[in-house]
């Protein structure tokens, strides 16, 4: 694409150099920039991008897009373009040069603190069943309809996600649905992408350590709607909101008659609305009020919260033009979500399950189904991750003593820092039950296994599908499925019966 045409999609840009130049690609890594290729010097955290424009211009960069003046060295011939935001800048070049694939697809978005892989999940399937084709884009995997490979983001950067969703385009898919982070709003990675939904799950304590604030975090998810009510992108979005959740309900007044929206929940004032919810280990159902009928609902899910999760994909389904009726069907075979709520096997009466609950309010909706199914005991193995949000550690502890019946504190992604500490400090929200600290944690999940009892149930919490396990100096194969199997396995044959007299 001509940068001329580029530049034209930007807010008031300043310019210098040739600007017919054709443009084949854009980067904010220079060490990804080739003859052609734009790049975008972004201040990061750690970096500061303009560091880098020596290295791109030695590499042939057809471009150089930044937030200040070019330096007096720069070369004249190579033009230089300042914006007043290279996110934005680098959003709109990926967008536009990928052929601006989001316009093309129904897309459902899903942000909040808990819920969004397994919401995108389930509208996946559902879309799937529907339409045939169907992409996902979230925590564990990418799909781009043709072929499924793990996640690196839960949001990717703005290059890899519009590729992603020019190849679902390509590959015939009719629609997709993708997490949205908090980091993916603040940094601009969904920067001018159109959604035809936008769902809001819940709001609960986590990512402290990036936000500051649990009302600043929220600022930021809100701010994903109120760009989407402001500029609809040429489609009618629909924001899907959890009426049951107090920050749901301030989005709901936030937004007032700016969009379109559904409330969902188990209150009367909602207009997806559940009753009657009953489970057993092996799946739920519910009755779904909505659009003036009634539906049950059957799904192969646990869990209170995946109620939750299952009415907000119906409704997002339906604000895509998929009957209702379709999507219901569909649910009832919905697929299992990686490591969550994951049933890894029974034995001697012991049942183990690996949930990726690593916020307190995860860790008390997971200890609360898994009580809900009576269990002798529930014992829970679990953790908090290094270089992440410190604020929940202590809450952690004290949501899983407060519901397990016996606690094993390990270590989960311990990153740069040191894994007794942070066990120390969720051991300082720790009361009431009966816990152990045990830091490597293949030990943990052995330990707990192999003390559980008949009827006991063993939770594995905070690393769900996630196959390695990152220290401060080497990241190593770890999967909490693999470990839990080999800990039943290796449970001693339990003693022959007494012979027949
Ligand atoms: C906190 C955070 O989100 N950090 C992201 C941020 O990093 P940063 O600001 O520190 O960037 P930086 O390393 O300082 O580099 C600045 C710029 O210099 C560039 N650079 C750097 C080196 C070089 O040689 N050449 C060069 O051009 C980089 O490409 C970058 O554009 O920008 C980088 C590039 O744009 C991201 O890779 C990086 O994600 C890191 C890896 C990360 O761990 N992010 C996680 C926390 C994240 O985003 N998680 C959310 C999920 C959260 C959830 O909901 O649970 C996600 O959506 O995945
Ligand atoms: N709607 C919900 N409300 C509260 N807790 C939930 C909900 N859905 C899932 N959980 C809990 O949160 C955990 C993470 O769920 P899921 O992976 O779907 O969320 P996520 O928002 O994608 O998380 P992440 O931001 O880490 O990717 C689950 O394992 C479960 O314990
Ligand atoms: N998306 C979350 C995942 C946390 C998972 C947990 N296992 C950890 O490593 O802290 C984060 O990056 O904060
Ligand atoms: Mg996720």
């Amino acid at each position: 694409m001509i940068l001329r045409d580029l530049i034209a999609h930007l807010d008031r840009p300043l310019h210098s150099g040739p600007l017919d130049t054709d443009i084949t690609a854009v980067t904010s890594d220079s060490r990804l920039v080739e003859p052609g290729v734009a790049f975008v010097a972004v201040r990061g955290e750690s970096r500061d991008g303009r560091e880098f424009i020596p290295k791109a211009l030695e590499r042939g960069a057809a471009v150089i897009i930044c937030d200040t003046a070019p330096d007096e060295s720069h070369p004249a011939e190579v033009p230089y373009i300042q914006v007043s935001d290279t996110r934005h800048a680098l959003a709109a070049f990926a967008r536009l040069l990928a052929g601006d694939p989001s316009k093309k697809l129904r897309l459902a978005g899903v942000t909040g603190t808990n819920g969004k892989t397994t919401t995108a999940f389930l509208i996946h399937h559902i879309m799937k069943r529907v339409w045939h084709r169907a992409g996902v884009i979230g925590t564990v995997i990418v799909d781009d309809g043709e072929q499924t490979r793990p996640a690196n983001f839960t949001t990717p950067e703005p290059v890899e996600l519009n590729g992603l969703l020019a190849r679902m385009v390509d590959h015939g898919c009719r629609g997709a649905a993708m997490e949205v982070s908090s980091h993916g709003i603040d940094q601009k990675r969904i920067g001018g992408i159109a959604f035809d939904a936008a769902i809001f799950t819940n709001l609960t304590q986590d990512h402290l350590d990036y936000h500051g604030t649990l009302d600043a975090y929220a600022a930021t998810k809100f701010s994903w709607f109120e760009s989407l009510a402001a500029d609809p992108l040429g489609k009618k979005p629909v924001a899907v909101i959890n009426f049951d959740d107090g920050y749901g309900e301030k989005l709901v007044t936030l937004l007032g008659d700016k969009m379109p929206m559904i409330k969902y929940g188990f209150n009367v004032h909602c207009d997806f609305r559940a009753n009657n919810f009953k489970q057993s280990a092996r799946g739920m159902e519910f009755e779904l009020t909505a659009k003036g009928k009634s539906y049950l609902v059957r799904a192969p899910l646990i869990g209170r919260f995946n109620a939750y999760n299952i009415l907000s994909a119906l409704a997002a389904a339906s604000a895509m033009k998929i009957k209702l009726r379709d999507a219901v069907t569909a649910i009832a075979e919905a697929p299992q979500v990686p490591g969550r709520m994951e049933h890894c096997g029974t034995k001697d009466g012991i049942s183990v399950f690996v949930d990726y609950a690593h916020t307190p309010d995860a860790v008390t909706n997971a200890c609360r189904t898994l009580k809900e199914l009576n269990p002798n005991r529930l014992i829970t193995v679990f953790g908090c991750g290094g270089d992440r949000d410190k604020k929940k550690r202590p809450l952690m502890g004290k949501a899983a003593a407060e519901i397990s019946d016996a606690c094993i504190i390990t270590s989960d992604n311990p990153r740069s820092e040191d894994p007794e500490t942070i066990i120390k400090e969720i051991e300082s929200g720790m009361v009431g039950t009966r816990y152990r600290a045990v830091v490597d944690r293949a030990e943990a999940i052995r330990i707990a296994i192999h003390a559980a009892g008949k009827g006991d149930i063993v939770l594995i919490a905070g690393k769900g599908h996630e196959t390695y396990q990152q220290f401060a100096d080497r990241t190593i194969d770890f999967d909490d499925r693999r470990e839990a199997r080999r800990a039943l396995a290796e449970r001693p044959e339990p003693p022959l019966p007494p012979r027949k007299r």
